[in-house]
């Protein structure tokens, strides 16, 4: 069986960013990646200016009795006068300070009669003053090449100036699913027969990580209805996934027509539950990840080994998300000697206490009820006997599935 950790990085070494990238207006561009650095063109703030509505000062200009008659009003957006000595000019939150000002009073603290301003809380020099470049400097790097962009790399971009950002490609994930079992939900089930959930669940999970889902086809157990849809999900998809029927069964023809196009199948047992059978090809550049038929095997096998592929796919510059650290809030066993647990469990936080992990009652590769409940995976090596409280890692699903 193949090692858990070396078939992550086998699989994430898979594929690779196409290289092609495209111009992507700012207010589209929330779950694109970034295909350049980002050099920041102006300082930000671009001017020294009042973080409160109140009254720019000379410091030394201060006294408790001082009386500072009020030279200008500056509202954000005005150009100051040079403060004379003696005076103040009256500013509000994001005006520029004037020239010779180094401190600034809020309104709070001061009242202002017939033009004059007596302040009644001693200010500390350089209060409320936000200097210019103190968040961002012409020249330095703001962004990365390979980020994920979301709300706060959009505010950043915005805050320089840029309508328009270099992303990569989409990445086109192309879906199959097999089984003469499998009905599409909206139709009635004949006796011996369940609702293909895989596809629409292996779609849900490539868009929730920002890729494109080309297609999603479903095969019948045919040599020539295999053919057909490699066909089509080769012609239109940078990555396939299938489901289903690649393990040790009698009816298994997506081996033969994967290598019906030109691509050799390495099957994996990977030592991890649940998920063992996994198989990866190669059909010219296009990689084929074969998982498992039972959907939360799947679910976790595209949680822990696919995602990361995606990711590097996309051309991010993070494929692995955190792995974080729980404990468990009641004994655990992992009765499989050979394999690691993936448990479904639902992490609670307490102040001043570790993370508490709760696994799902049936952890059977069956148990769908168990992904929505689920928070994370909790990893348990095999064989292992664990006393509540016993650390274990955590996969969040917000991180892995992102
Ligand atoms: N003798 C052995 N039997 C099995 C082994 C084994 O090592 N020796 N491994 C088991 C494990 S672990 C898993 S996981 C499954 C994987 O089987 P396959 O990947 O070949 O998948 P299928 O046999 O086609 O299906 C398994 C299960 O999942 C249901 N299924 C399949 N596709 C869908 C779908 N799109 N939507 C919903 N449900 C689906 C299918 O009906 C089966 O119940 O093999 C074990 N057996
Ligand atoms: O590994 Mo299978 O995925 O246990 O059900």
């Amino acid at each position: 069986m193949l090692d858990f950790d070396t078939a992550q990085q086998q699989l994430a070494a898979a594929g690779a960013p196409s290289g092609r990238t495209e111009h992507c207006p700012l207010h589209q561009a929330r779950g694109r990646v970034l295909a350049r650095d980002i050099i920041a063109s102006i300082d930000l703030p671009p001017h020294d200016n009042s973080a409160m509505d109140g009254y720019a000062i000379r410091f030394a200009d201060w006294s408790p009795d001082a009386r500072l008659p009020v030279q200008q009003r500056c509202f954000a957006g005005m150009q100051p006068e040079p403060l004379q000595p003696g005076k103040t000019i009256r500013l509000f939150t994001g005006s520029v300070m004037p020239e010779g000002a180094d401190t600034v009073v809020m309104q709070e603290d001061c009242t202002e009669a017939d033009g004059v301003l007596q302040i009644h809380q001693a200010p500390a020099k350089g209060a409320h003053v936000r200097y210019r470049g103190e968040d961002m400097h012409s020249g330095g790097k703001v962004l990365s090449a390979g980020t994920l962009i979301g709300p706060a790399e959009i505010t950043v971009l915005a805050s320089q100036g840029i309508a328009e950002v270099e992303v990569h490609a989409r990445l086109r994930v192309g879906i199959l699913t097999t089984g003469d079992e499998l009905v599409m939900p909206g139709n009635s089930l004949a006796p011996s027969q369940i609702y293909n959930s895989n596809g629409f669940m292996l779609a849900a999970l490539a868009q929730g990580l920002g890729a494109e889902v080309s297609c999603v086809l479903h095969a019948e157990d045919t040599a020539e209805s295999l053919d057909a849809a490699f066909r089509q999900l080769l012609a239109e998809s940078d990555l396939v996934l299938t489901a289903g029927g690649v393990s040790v069964g009698e009816k298994d023809l997506v081996k033969p027509a994967i290598e019906a196009h030109g691509g050799t199948l390495s099957l994996w047992r990977v030592n991890m539950k649940p998920g063992k059978p996994v198989a990866l090809a190669h059909i010219g550049k296009t990689p084929v990840v074969c998982l498992p038929g039972n959907p939360v095997s799947a679910y976790s096998v595209f949680t822990l080994l696919v995602s990361p592929l995606i990711r590097n796919m996309q051309g991010r510059g993070i494929i692995y998300p955190q792995v974080q650290w729980g404990v468990f809030a009641k004994d655990i066993v992992n009765k499989d000697p050979n394999r690691i647990e993936f448990m479904r469990v639902q992490a609670s936080l307490k102040q001043g206490q570790p993370v508490q992990l709760s696994a799902y009652a049936q952890q059977s590769s069956g148990v769908m009820s168990s992904l929505t409940w689920a928070t994370g995976l909790a990893r348990v090596a095999p064989g292992a006997s664990m006393p509540a409280g016993s650390a274990a890692p955590y996969y969040p699903l917000a991180l892995w599935l992102a």
